[in-house]
């Protein structure tokens, strides 16, 4: 059946799944989409906490529904979930069920809540350099996904979350397509194929280049948002990208960035490598570098403690 809404829920109404009797009680929406809204829900009798997507269109949120019982199967993510505490709570896909209201279907799926904010928001607040810590946490999240056989595809700021102590996580996995498929969702700046730059078939290089767009986003927004929107479809390419790695913000990352634009990487795993290579150390030894300078403070404080001393040096010595 296909259903179509666009009714939102306010915070204490309760959803009751049709099939499977689960309720669910909506604190708050945490977003909205192109394929459905997503609420912060609390299931009815327990302390625990989900995300819940309801999709416009039962067909969208089948395909993503799809994906994430895909990935809740794979080994490598089974072994991550023994890992934590409350299997269920860090589940992909919780549950998928529908709901009626005014007498519509609403599907709609439950899945683990990623507390966090998108990586720009995270990084606004903090030195550039963090780009090479959580950079490096997106790319083993990104890896995890290659190992399965799947391309991540819509990679963009928005659906990357990050926990207040850096740590990654990817929202909204209706763009995940198999390796060797059509990417089947993409956001145009970050895509490849808008970029002139290589196909839209799902491989590591793609889900890198995006990647690479993301950061000269997150370090230039200025140079990146002109060359988006200077040129025509068919005059766009790596070159106005390359153009931009010249700047300093960009610097400590150009080597690593041009390799991904360029498809210079053989795979996730050499481009990790890399990034550890390259990278990380250079953020690291900027971090440090600002952490070691003395505040002005600290120094006009020293020097005013200096001076005291002499004085009372001076008045012990004279009386
Ligand atoms: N698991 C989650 N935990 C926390 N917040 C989430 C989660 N999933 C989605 N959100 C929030 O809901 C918003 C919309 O979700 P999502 O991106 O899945 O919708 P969409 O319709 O697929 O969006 P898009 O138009 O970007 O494709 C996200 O930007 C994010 O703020």
């Amino acid at each position: 059946m296909t259903t179509s809404f666009k009714t939102t829920f306010s915070p204490g109404t309760i959803i009751v799944g049709k099939w499977r009797r689960s309720r669910y009680y909506i604190h708050r929406m945490l977003g909205q989409g192109a394929n459905g809204m997503v609420y912060l829900v609390q299931k009815v009798g327990t302390r625990q906490l989900y995300a819940l997507k309801m999709g416009y269109e039962t067909v969208d949120l089948q395909s993503e529904i799809n994906v994430l019982h895909s990935l809740q199967g794979q080994k490598h993510y089974k072994t991550s979930r023994k890992q934590g505490h409350d299997q269920h709570a860090s589940s992909f896909l919780v549950e998928v069920d529908d709901f009626t209201s005014d007498n519509k279907e609403i599907p709609f799926y439950v899945m683990r809540y990623v507390k966090g904010v998108p990586i720009h928001a995270f990084l606004e607040k903090k030195e550039r350099e963090w780009l090479g810590f959580v950079g490096l946490s997106l790319l083993e999240k990104l890896q995890q996904l290659h190992d399965g056989g799947w391309v991540f595809g819509d990679l963009k700021p928005d659906n990357v979350l990050v926990s207040e102590y850096g740590h990654v996580e990817l929202i909204d996995y209706g763009g995940v397509s198999s390796i060797g498929r059509s990417i089947k969702q993409f956001t145009e700046r970050y895509d490849r194929g808008y970029w002139n730059a290589g196909s839209r078939t799902a491989d590591e290089g793609y889900d890198l280049f995006s990647f690479a767009l993301l950061c000269l986003n997150l370090l230039y927004d200025e140079g990146f948002k002109k060359v988006t929107n200077q040129q025509l479809p068919q005059a766009r390419s790596t070159q106005d990208l390359l153009g931009l790695l010249g700047h300093p913000n960009v610097h400590p990352y150009a080597k690593w960035l041009r390799k991904a634009i360029l498809h210079e990487f053989a795979d996730t795993t050499e481009a990790i490598t890399s990034w550890k290579r390259d990278v990380y150390p250079a953020a690291v030894k900027l971090k440090s570098k600002q952490t070691h300078v003395t505040p002005r403070w600290l120094k006009s404080a020293f020097a005013f403690s200096i001076i005291m001393l002499c004085c009372a040096i001076y008045f012990v010595v004279r009386f």
